[in-house]
C-alpha cells in the first residue's frame, strides 16, 4: 500500500471488538496499529464479565452456605470486601500488559490516546495526525445520559466495581443486568440496605417473565429490595449522603442511601469521535453498518457494542470483529455477518438464561410451538444443592421439532444455556436431544428432560 499513509489499518478500541481484528490483519502482513485512550483490555476483561464474575465467585461461597445450612454444612461466612478486589486485581492488573505484548508479538503497532477523525483518513491523537488507509472502530458502549438532576452523582459500573470499601446501604437505579447482578453481590457481601428501582413492570425485560418472577422472588428472599414501576426522577446529595426521589404509581417517595449505582442502560460511546468528518453515519444505537460490518464509508469498519449490530455482548463483539477483519483482508464484501443463536446470561445467584425465541415473539411470528414450562425445585440437580428456586421453558416447534427458543433459571443454567445454543445452532431437533447420552448427575443431562 502507499507510503503516503501511516498504516494500513488503525483499530481504535483495545477490547474484543477491536483486538482481533488488529491481530488477523497484523498476521497477514498489514501495517497494523491499534490505539485506546485507556489501558488494553476494554470493557469485558477490565471493567466487566470477567472482574465481575470474580467478585460473583467469592459470593458464590455465601450462597452456598445459606443453601447448604442444615444439610451437614455449617459455615459462617462473610466476605472481606478489600481482600476480593485484590483477588480480582490479580487478573484486572496484569492483562493489560499482556494484551499489549500480545499484539506487540503479532505485529501490531501499539499507541495510546483519544482519537478524533478530522477527515475521511485522518485522525488527531495526541495533538498529532495520523492517516490510515482503513480504519476498524470498536469504542465500545458507555453509561446511558439519563437527563436527571444530580447524575453526577451516580456511580458507574465500573466505579462500583473499584470500591476500596463494601456498600453499605446501595441503590441502584435501574433494573436491569448490571443492577440485578450488583445488587446480588452487595447483598452477599454484607450491604444492610439493597434497592433496586425499576421503571418497568418487571426487571430484566430481555428475559422470560415466569422465569424473572422467580428471580425476583429469589432477590427478594435475599433481602434486597426489589420495586417496579419505580422511575428515578433526581438525586441529591447531602454530605456523604444521597437521596433518591422516584415516582411510583402511588406517588414520589425518597430514599437516603451511601451510594447510587447507573444500571439504567449503557449507549454506543461515539459522539467524541466526530464520524462526521469521516463520513460515517450513526443512529440512537451507534455506527450504521452493512451485514459486512463496513460502515457508510467503505473503508472503515466497525463491531461490538459502538455498532448497530448485534446484542452489547463480548462473544457477539468477538464475531462482528472476526467478520470485519475477514473482509478487510479479502478487500470485497465476502463475509456477511449470519449470526447463530446468541445465549445470554444474568449472573445472579441462581442465574437467569434465555437464547432465541422469547415466547412473546415466537406467538408474534405466528410459529406453531409447544410451551414446556416447568418449575425445577424439585429435580435432583436443585434438591442436591439445596437449590429453593428453578425453573425452564423451551419452544419446541410442530412438526421440525426444532428448539425456537430455551429459557433456563436455577443452579447450571449458565451452561445448560450453551447446550441449547449448540443443539439450535447445530439443528438438533428435541427428540435428538433427548437421545444424547450425557454424563449423569449433571446439569446438562437435565436439558433433555428441559424438551
Ligand atoms: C459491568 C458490565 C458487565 C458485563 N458483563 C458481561 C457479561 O457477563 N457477558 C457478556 O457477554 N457481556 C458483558 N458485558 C458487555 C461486554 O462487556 C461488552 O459487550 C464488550 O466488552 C464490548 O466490547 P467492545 O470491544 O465493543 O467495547 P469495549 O470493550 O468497551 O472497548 C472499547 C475500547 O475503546 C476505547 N475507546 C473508546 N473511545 C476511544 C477513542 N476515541 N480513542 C481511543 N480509544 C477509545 C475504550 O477505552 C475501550 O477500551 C458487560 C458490560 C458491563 C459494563
Ligand atoms: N451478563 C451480561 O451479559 C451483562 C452484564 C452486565 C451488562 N451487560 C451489557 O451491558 C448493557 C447495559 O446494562 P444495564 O444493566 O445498564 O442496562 P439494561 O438495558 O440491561 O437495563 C437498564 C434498565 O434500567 C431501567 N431504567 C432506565 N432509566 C431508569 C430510571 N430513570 N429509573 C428506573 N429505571 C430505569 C430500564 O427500564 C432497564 O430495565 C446490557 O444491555 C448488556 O448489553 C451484560
Amino acid at each position: 500500500m502507499t507510503d503516503a499513509y501511516d498504516y494500513d489499518l488503525l483499530v481504535i478500541g483495545a477490547g474484543t471488538g477491536g483486538n482481533g481484528v488488529a491481530r488477523r490483519v497484523a498476521t497477514a502482513g498489514w501495517n497494523v496499529a491499534i490505539i485506546d485512550s485507556l489501558p488494553y483490555g476494554g470493557t469485558c476483561t477490565l471493567r466487566g464479565c470477567d472482574p465481575k464474575k470474580m467478585l460473583i465467585a467469592v459470593t458464590e461461597g455465601v450462597g452456598w452456605a445459606h443453601n447448604m445450612k442444615g444439610k451437614g454444612f455449617d459455615a459462617h461466612t462473610s466476605i472481606d470486601w478489600p481482600a476480593m478486589m485484590a483477588f480480582k486485581r490479580t487478573f484486572t492488573d496484569v492483562m493489560p500488559s499482556r494484551i499489549e505484548a500480545a499484539m506487540q508479538r503479532a505485529g501490531v503497532a501499539t499507541l495510546h490516546g483519544d482519537v478524533r477523525f478530522t477527515g475521511p483518513d485522518t485522525v488527531e491523537v495526541n495533538g498529532a495526525t495520523l492517516r490510515a488507509k482503513h480504519f476498524h472502530l470498536a469504542t465500545g458502549a458507555r453509561p446511558m445520559t439519563l437527563n436527571i438532576p444530580g447524575e453526577d452523582l451516580l456511580l458507574t459500573s465500573t466505579g462500583f466495581l473499584e470500591l476500596p470499601e463494601a456498600p453499605q446501604k446501595v441503590v441502584f437505579v435501574g433494573g436491569g443486568f448490571i443492577a440485578m447482578e450488583f445488587a446480588h453481590v452487595a447483598r452477599r457481601a454484607g450491604a444492610s440496605e439493597v434497592t433496586v428501582l425499576e421503571m418497568a413492570e418487571r426487571p430484566l425485560s430481555n428475559f422470560d417473565p415466569d422465569l424473572v418472577d422467580l428471580l425476583a422472588d429469589a432477590t427478594t428472599e435475599l433481602g434486597i429490595h426489589l420495586q417496579t414501576q419505580a422511575k428515578v426522577r433526581k438525586i441529591e446529595q447531602t454530605g456523604e449522603a444521597y437521596t433518591v426521589t422516584y415516582e411510583t404509581p402511588s406517588g414520589v417517595r425518597t430514599l437516603t442511601c451511601g451510594r447510587v449505582v447507573h444500571g439504567g442502560g449503557r449507549v454506543p460511546n461515539i459522539e467524541h469521535l466526530n464520524l462526521a468528518a469521516a463520513s460515517v453515519e450513526s443512529g440512537r444505537r451507534g455506527i450504521t453498518v452493512s451485514p459486512y460490518m463496513r460502515t457508510t464509508n467503505p473503508a472503515i469498519f466497525a463491531a461490538g457494542d459502538c455498532a448497530d449490530s448485534g446484542p452489547n455482548l463480548t462473544p457477539v463483539s468477538v464475531y462482528e470483529a472476526r467478520i470485519a477483519g475477514k473482509n478487510l483482508l479479502a478487500g470485497k464484501d465476502e463475509h456477511a455477518i449470519q449470526y447463530p443463536p446468541i445465549p445470554s446470561v444474568v449472573f445472579t445467584l441462581p442465574p437467569v438464561a434465555a437464547v432465541g425465541l422469547s415466547e412473546a415473539e415466537a406467538r408474534e411470528r405466528g410459529l406453531q410451538f409447544d410451551v414446556k414450562f416447568e418449575k425445577t425445585s424439585g429435580w435432583y440437580s436443585s434438591l442436591r444443592v439445596g437449590a429453593r428456586r428453578s425453573a425452564f421453558k423451551t419452544l419446541v416447534e410442530h412438526g421440525t421439532g426444532l428448539i425456537l427458543g430455551a429459557h433456563v433459571m436455577g443452579p447450571g443454567a449458565e451452561e445448560q444455556i450453551n447446550l441449547f445454543a449448540m443443539a439450535m445452532g447445530a439443528g438438533l431437533t428435541a427428540k435428538q436431544i433427548k437421545a444424547t447420552i450425557f454424563a449423569y448427575p449433571s446439569f446438562a443431562s437435565d436439558i433433555s428432560s428441559m424438551v
